[in-house]
């Protein structure tokens, strides 16, 4: 972690809907120069979770600050702020240069900005061409450089791999990467974890409205515990003795079994002293979207077998 103060503090931010809490207590700090991924299943609570530390709905309790202020209290929130949460389609008539300099004219921010980010995003050629036209992957950096214009310290961006092309994720990814080089702090909600693992540093898993876990990725990941998948001829000898010896077993497909806590060597040692025939055995890969799945769900639930 940086020494540095965090970009945006989260404390105790909690929604209720209908008498429906969907956001429970969340607590979690972003920091400069890193990707924080915000991550969690279908109705987990993101989009809320943004729109709250966004000033565009009111929390039950807690509070969001950046730099110390709520960002209603922000006097010059592009400045301070910048936002991506859904794309909106262009407008009919405008080019997208337009766009952006309608933005950046009630904020006092020159045309040149305007350009350069134009050029940031990778729309230069584009620019004269009416946003309506644009393709998702160009209305998402369109909506990038917009986000952009008072070139904020922090950048929040709520599923901004959704609907991309491999290669719209992939520029998408090396964005978020070079500008949290430069050291603006982002914060990027997403489903695509295994796209996550390659671009965030940090991460806060959400579930059901409850943080369930964050920190550096790598921590995460290192916690997965992936361990060894075996299947055997005799799975319930196998599983047994594995058990015995202290080992935690989840019997998945059929005669497969996921252990976790032990190597092959200690796995194909037993069998032997079982006398039970192995049919498959290889180390499971420690990743992201596991230890996702294994916060979720428990240990096991998806197989965790590539
Ligand atoms: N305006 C609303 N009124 C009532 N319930 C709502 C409202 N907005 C969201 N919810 C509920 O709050 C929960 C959290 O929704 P939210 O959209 O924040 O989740 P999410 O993690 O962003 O999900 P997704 O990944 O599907 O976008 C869901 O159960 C949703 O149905």
């Amino acid at each position: 972690m940086t020494a540095t103060a965090p970009a945006l503090v989260v404390e105790g931010l909690t929604k209720v809907y209908k008498g429906r809490t969907v956001v429970d207590a969340l607590t979690f700090d972003v920091q400069p120069g890193r990707v924080t991924g915000f991550v969690g299943p279908n109705g987990a609570g993101k989009t809320t979770t943004l729109l709250m530390v966004l000033g565009l709905a009111t929390p039950a309790a807690g509070s969001a600050r950046f730099a110390g202020k709520a960002y209603r209290e922000i006097d010059h929130p592009l400045r301070a702020v910048g936002a991506v949460l859904e794309i909106a389609k262009g407008h009919p008539g405008r080019s997208g240069r337009d766009e952006l300099r309608c933005q950046a004219a009630t904020h006092d921010i020159p045309d040149s900005r305007v350009d350069e980010l134009l050029d940031l995003v990778g729309l230069a050629d584009a620019k004269g061409r009416r946003s309506a036209e644009y393709s998702l992957g160009m209305r998402q950096r369109l909506a990038l450089a917009g986000a952009m214009l008072g070139d904020p310290p922090i950048l929040i961006l709520d599923e901004p791999l959704n609907g991309l092309d491999p290669q719209g994720i992939r520029w998408m990814r090396g964005f978020m990467t070079e500008q949290a080089a430069a050291g603006k702090a982002i914060l990027v909600s997403s489903h695509q974890l295994t796209e996550l693992q390659h671009v965030a540093t940090d991460m806060v898993v959400i579930h059901k409205g409850k943080a369930i876990a964050q920190g550096p990725v790598a921590d995460l990941i290192a916690s997965s515990q992936a361990g060894t998948w075996a299947r055997s001829a005799d799975p319930a000898t196998l599983e047994r003795a594995l058990v015995a010896a202290g080992f935690s077993v989840l019997r998945q497909d059929g005669d497969g079994m996921r252990v976790t806590g032990a190597t092959g060597a200690q796995v194909a040692q037993i069998a032997l002293e079982e006398r039970v025939l192995v049919t498959e055995l290889y180390p499971l890969v420690a990743n992201l979207e596991q230890a996702f799945f294994d916060l979720v769900d428990g240990p096991g639930d998806t197989g965790g077998i590539a």
